[in-house]
């Protein structure tokens, strides 16, 4: 099996069946403040689930990955959702996998453009943050509380990711 994938450009439509997208691209918007601000609503379905369960809002000052990336796991959160801002505007790697009877199947990988975030749900098989280029900070929404809320997936061979050539 070919196991080299090229990342496509993230769009609403694209990753509509793995998770949300948190951009202004959306439709659910509107001014507050007497329009001082335009507000972009209710963009991510936050979850947070289990015992003693909590919304943990949290930055991940992250370290840039060399490409073409090996990706040799994916993980997964039972117990909520996570969602990745980014708090510059340049784009990060985003890599998912729907479920499958044996374990995650073949994952998909996503450039994000300039500033997109992405909010995974309980239970995506998602890879780690994955920052391009230089350093890049990122609000990080996930669950907190007690038992395990992580679940990791060796691959049997590695992937291999590639960025899309044209950036
Ligand atoms: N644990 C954490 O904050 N991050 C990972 O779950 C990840 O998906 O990068
Ligand atoms: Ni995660």
């Amino acid at each position: 099996m070919d196991r080299i994938i090229t990342a496509k450009l993230l769009t609403r439509e694209n990753f509509a069946e793995f998770g949300d997208v948190i951009d202004k691209g959306g439709d659910n918007h509107y001014p507050i403040n007497g329009g001082k601000t335009e507000r972009y609503h209710d963009l991510a379905k936050v979850d947070a689930a289990g015992p003693n369960a909590r919304v943990l809002v949290s930055i991940g000052a992250g370290t840039p990955y060399k490409f073409p990336l090996k990706l040799s796991m994916v993980e997964r959160h039972p117990f909520g959702s996570q969602a990745f801002i980014p708090l510059s505007p340049r784009p990060f790697l985003v890599v998912v996998c729907h479920d499958g009877e044996d374990g995650p199947e073949t994952p998909h990988a996503f450039l994000t453009q300039p500033g997109q975030g992405v909010n995974y749900p309980r239970n995506l098989w998602h890879g780690v943050l994955t920052p391009i280029g230089k350093k890049q900070d990122f609000l990080i929404v996930d669950r907190g509380g007690d038992g395990s809320n992580l679940e990791e997936f060796h691959f049997s061979h590695p992937y291999e990711i590639h960025l899309p050539e044209a950036r």
